[in-house]
């Protein structure tokens, strides 16, 4: 038995020892059985019970108001209503539910039914506006016991359903397990065994695998009446003894006695009448060591039948009319049915037909009663099922609307998701193709440069110069202005490279070209055509103004200070100036450049020689001498 539930945990923090202890019982998953063993707990929970503390003073209390009166129903009562009273005044509806079940219970043990409903039905309200899963659970099951004993089956069903889905929605394993019991009990009483045996052996398994003595003997004990009802007369009263020795077991006389009386009530069945006598007086004995009155009725119906089946007819009818006085009182149809048929054949066997008759009248209508509110049941149970069914049906239509809206939801995502990995890769995509062409244009543009850039000096090569020279011929000829050409070529270049090298002689190239660039203007075109020759654009300028150009242009590279490449280092150029005609063409136009280029070499180099005419270019052409039309002469100095 786990009953040790206090602990060394317990000691350092009583309030949460009492927590767990409180919790338990309230969720019947400690197995206390015994007067003693109940004792023993409840002593040990007042022990944890911190002082001062009001809320779980009141909760001691209800759990002392279940536990702690046994069979005493009057002082179990009393507890309850006070209880009750002081829950309310502290405003603990917590408490306050909890006492309308405990009072409930004591009006079941005193068979005020009604009052017992009164009770459950107080604390169903409480606990369903609370919203307390465990409350609303209890209240629902002991109110569909006291239905149940009514004879109200479908509404107890309805209860005990109700109750089993709390308790299985809380994972209340234990209490859904007893309230398998529950339900067994109401089909049984509906006359729908299957379903009975069906629930009683699950219930039985349960309280066999929990090792939970209680439950078991209230599963033995079922079972047999269930026996008795499906004419098993045998089985029944196997099942009923099974139920005594697990009562016994339990050490609980109340429930010996009930065991007993169950037992009693087989061996009438299987017209062991004798032994039925015998052990009805056991169970007598039981109920009055508890002061159990609970039981009357049923101990009187027995004795009847017992002695009926003796032939003692005189017992039997005392026995039957003081039943049938308890019994009254009681909604009990069926055991009313069993007390007139049991006492018409008594009568019957007595000689007295007319009794007989009355009595057998009063069964027939018991009968008839049992069946017509036996249909009506069936008809309220169905429709309960169809109302829960529809419910069930709409809440999964619910959960399934939900599902589909959540999936749609989820596709939606999915889909704005794709777009927007879309977009980011088609955005990284023209990102990367932007740069895949940009790279591309400055790839070409710089090939394109290449092409027409001198790699050495980096100002234009032949082709571009050339180019240059035919869009500015052009430009002149339309717009009816000068131009003119200069080639300029640099002297003994082959002396610089052989005397300081080859590279001394590139770095004169780029100087001879930076003083060039200096000297000319922004419309000029400087261009190299060959290894030390270069051409020179002056667009808009005179033949006079270009000879001014092409003598600056000399002075400059003569003025060069190449000290810094090597030492003693000197250059000069010599230059040919042409100036555009109006019968030229491009290529004449350089040729008598080149010609007056030419005569300045011939004239003694740095120097500048203009252009002769026409006769200076077939000269230049011819390599034939022509008279020097020195302009601007320095000479070899
Ligand atoms: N360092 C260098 N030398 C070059 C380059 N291009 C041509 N040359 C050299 O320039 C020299 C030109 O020599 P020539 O044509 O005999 O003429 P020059 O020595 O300048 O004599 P004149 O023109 O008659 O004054 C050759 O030795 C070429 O090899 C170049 O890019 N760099």
């Amino acid at each position: 038995m786990a009953v040790a539930a206090g602990g060394r945990a317990e000691t350092r923090d009583p309030a949460a020892g009492f927590d767990r202890l409180a919790d338990r019982l309230d969720n019947h998953e400690l197995a206390v059985s015994g007067e003693a063993q109940t004792q023993r707990v409840l002593a040990e929970l007042r022990a944890m019970l911190p002082p001062g503390d009001a809320r779980r003073e009141l909760r001691y209390r209800y759990l002392y108001c279940v536990l702690g009166f046994g069979n005493d129903v009057r002082a179990g009562f009393d507890y309850a209503a006070q209880g009750l009273a002081d829950a309310r005044k502290a405003g603990d509806a917590y408490a306050e539910a909890n006492f309308q079940l405990c009072r409930g219970q004591y009006h079941e043990l005193a068979t005020t039914s009604s009052d017992a409903l009164a009770d459950y039905d107080a604390g169903i309200a409480i606990a369903g506006k609370l919203g307390d899963a465990r409350l609303l659970g209890d209240a629902l099951s002991l109110r569909g016991g006291v239905e149940s004993l009514l004879g109200e089956h479908a509404k107890a069903l309805a209860d005990f359903i109700e109750a089993q889905r709390l308790y299985e929605g809380a994972h209340r394993d234990a209490a859904a397990e007893s309230n398998l019991l529950n339900i067994a009990i109401v089909y049984r009483r509906m006359g729908d065994y299957a379903k009975a045996h069906d629930f009683l052996r699950q219930a039985r398994d349960s309280a066999v695998r929990r090792h939970d003595i209680r439950d078991q003997y209230f599963a033995a004990l079922q079972l047999a009446f269930l026996y008795v009802e499906e004419e098993r007369a045998d089985a029944a009263v196997d099942s009923a003894r099974a139920a005594v020795d697990l009562a016994q077991r339990l050490g609980e006389r109340g429930s010996t006695g009930l065991a007993r009386l169950g037992l009693a009530y087989a061996l009438n069945a299987q017209r062991g009448y004798a032994q039925a006598l015998a052990v009805l007086k056991q169970a007598e004995a039981d109920f009055a060591a508890v002061s159990d009155r609970s039981e009357g009725d049923m101990l009187d119906l027995n004795y009847g039948i017992a002695y009926a089946g003796l032939g003692q007819y005189e017992r039997a009818i005392k026995m039957l009319d003081a039943a049938e006085g308890k019994l009254r009182n009681t909604n009990n149809m069926r055991y009313r049915e069993m007390l007139y048929a049991t006492r018409a054949s008594v009568y019957e066997a007595m000689h007295k037909p007319a009794a007989a008759l009355a009595d057998y009248k009063r069964a027939m209508t018991m009968r008839e009663t049992m069946h017509r509110m036996g249909r009506t049941q069936y008809g309220t149970w169905m429709s309960y099922q169809f109302d829960s069914q529809r419910r069930e049906l709409e809440n999964r239509r619910l959960i399934a609307e939900a599902a589909l809206k959540e999936q749609r939801v989820k596709a939606l995502e999915r889909v704005r998701n794709w777009q927007a990995a879309t977009l980011l890769f088609a955005t990284l995509l023209v990102a990367l193709l932007v740069v895949f062409v940009w790279r591309q244009h400055r790839q070409s543009r710089r090939l394109r440069r290449m092409a027409l850039t001198d790699a050495l000096t980096g100002i234009a090569n032949r082709r571009q110069i050339e180019n240059t020279l035919h869009e500015h011929v052009a430009a002149a000829r339309q717009n009816r202005r000068p131009l003119a050409v200069l080639t300029l070529d640099v002297d003994h270049f082959k002396r610089i490279n052989d005397t300081w090298g080859h590279q001394i002689g590139d770095d004169v190239l780029c100087c001879i070209v930076h003083a060039c660039q200096q000297a000319l203007r922004k419309d000029d075109a400087l261009g190299r055509i060959g290894g030390e020759e270069f051409m020179v654009v002056l667009p808009g300028t005179s033949p006079d103004a270009a000879a001014h150009v092409a003598e600056r242009l000399r002075a400059s590279v003569e003025a060069l200070d190449l000290g810094d490449i090597a030492r003693g280092l000197k250059a000069t150029v010599s230059i040919g100036v042409a100036d555009l005609l109006p019968d030229d063409d491009v290529e004449m136009l350089i040729l008598r450049a080149d010609a007056a280029l030419y005569r300045a070499k011939r004239e003694g180099r740095n120097r500048v020689e203009i252009d002769a005419g026409a006769d200076d270019a077939a000269g230049s052409q011819a390599h034939a001498a022509a008279a020097p039309v020195a302009l601007f002469g320095n000479g070899p100095r």
